[in-house]
């Protein structure tokens, strides 16, 4: 396969599989997963494929996840150096299928019992009524904890506002260490706090924009007073190795985050014992209670010269075994119903407490600009929690902007 080995696009120079019914070729797979924990498990994973398949050779390719939307879409607007496959994040999903780049996949090998994956999971792999990826990962957030820290406090996980501020006091009298690491360069970790005050960016179905309606003002102010009143840290950059290695060394008893980040906690000297790690739902708000849907979608480049290959490749790597190895080694949550079925999935307490939370999980409107609607919200978070803009002003900023990138919408 050294032809294979130069191909940069899509394996053009093997023209993929023959009739013959045997998978050849390459595939080229964009992986965002996190390296040095996720990545090992799936490209593990890949090569399992290229066993099956041994006329196949899959060329794995770790893009960043801040890079890979854009890097994708470059590529594909440019019809050449696209992957076959690319691991595309829920919201990528219906803006890559909207532009024409995603191959539809209902018919496909891609596609094995369909009704086997958690429908909120298939929805946002859904573009006018075809099915353009198949569900590999779905998450949520919940509240992390450092049991030994909140022994020494005496304190247990707050479920509620209040209770984190009281909880924080006492971890902060007790230990001298902060309660909650807030993550304040990503506007994903301010979502839970959003839903929590009855709040929500729109509302898909009647076309509203939402985020600067009294809830969303409510939730900026309560942001700002945990930093104000010193029950949480935060940083305007570098929010996720700050918060990691701060939860990790135990410079913080708490952070907000989702499975993705258990396989690197687990790396750090305060959960040598994984016991030490607690997870609770995340805590509610003055109004409500809600923790947002994430996840990740694998979807097959519509100008791919091989999407036999690339088809039987997303089938494998979102099988039931696939997503069951993924549980076992990195927690994470599988989108097909049988796979939590599986010892891994059920030997995990991790997977276990995050079923029902994804299950409950706030629906977010798959649209083509719903992945859009985080760079004007990340930017006013940010400022909220730098003291550079008042809840106020970020509500409406936020607001005006969506209502530019949503066209009629009110
Ligand atoms: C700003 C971005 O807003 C949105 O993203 C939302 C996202 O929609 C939310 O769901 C949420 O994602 C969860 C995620 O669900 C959760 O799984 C986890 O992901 C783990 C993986 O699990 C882990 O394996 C590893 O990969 O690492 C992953 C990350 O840790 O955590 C994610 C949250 O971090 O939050 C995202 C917002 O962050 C847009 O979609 C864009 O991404 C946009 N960025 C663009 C911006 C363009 C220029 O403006 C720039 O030119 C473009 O290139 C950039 O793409």
């Amino acid at each position: 396969l050294a032809l294979a080995a130069t191909a940069c696009g899509s394996g053009d120079e093997t023209g993929g599989s023959k009739s013959s019914g045997e998978l050849s070729g390459t595939v080229t797979w964009w992986d965002t997963s996190s390296v040095g924990s996720e990545d090992k498990v799936f490209k593990k994973l890949a090569e399992g494929f290229e066993k099956e398949h041994p006329k196949v050779d899959v060329k794995y390719v770790s893009v960043p996840f801040g890079d890979a939307q854009n890097k994708f879409k470059n590529a594909a607007q440019a019809g050449s150096s696209a992957p076959d496959v690319i691991r595309s994040e829920v919201a990528w999903t219906p803006d890559f299928a909207s532009l024409g780049y995603l191959a539809p996949l209902d018919g496909t090998a891609a596609l094995k019992n369909q009704d086997d994956f958690l429908p909120q999971a298939v929805a946002s792999t859904k573009y006018e009524d075809k099915t353009f990826a198949v569900p590999q990962v779905i998450d949520s957030m919940g509240i992390f904890y450092n049991k030994k820290l909140m022994e020494k406090a005496g304190v247990e996980a707050p479920t509620n506002l209040a209770e984190l501020k009281s909880v924080s006091k006492k971890i902060k009298d007790k230990t001298g260490k902060t309660g909650l690491y807030l993550r304040g360069d990503d506007p994903y970790f301010f979502l839970s706090f959003l839903y929590g005050e009855g709040g929500d960016l729109v509302d898909a179905e009647s076309k509203t924009v939402t985020v600067d309606k009294p809830e969303g003002v409510k939730a900026f102010k309560a942001v700002k007073a945990l930093v104000e009143d010193g029950t949480a840290k935060t940083d305007a950059s570098d929010g996720w190795e700050n918060m990691m290695q701060a939860f990790k060394n135990g410079d913080v008893a708490m952070m907000i985050n989702g499975p993705w980040a258990v396989a690197d906690t687990l790396t750090g000297k305060e959960f040598t014992d994984k016991d030490n790690l607690g997870i609770a739902t995340v805590p509610a708000g003055s109004a409500a209670h809600g923790a947002p849907q994430g996840g990740h979608n694998l979807a097959v480049y519509a100008g791919s010269k091989n999407l036999e290959a690339s088809y039987a490749f997303v089938e494998y790597m979102t099988s039931v075994e696939s997503q069951a190895t993924a549980a076992g080694e990195l927690n994470l949550l599988p989108t097909r119903t049988s796979a939590y079925a599986k010892k891994e999935a059920v030997n995990s307490e991790i997977v276990g407490f995050f079923k029902p939370v994804v299950e409950t999980a706030v629906e977010r409107p798959w649209i083509p600009e719903g992945g859009s609607l985080f760079a004007p919200l990340g930017i006013e978070y940010t400022k909220v929690l730098t003291n550079q803009t008042t809840p106020e002003k970020a509500a409406k900023t936020t607001g005006d902007a969506y209502r530019k990138l949503l066209k009629d919408w009110k």
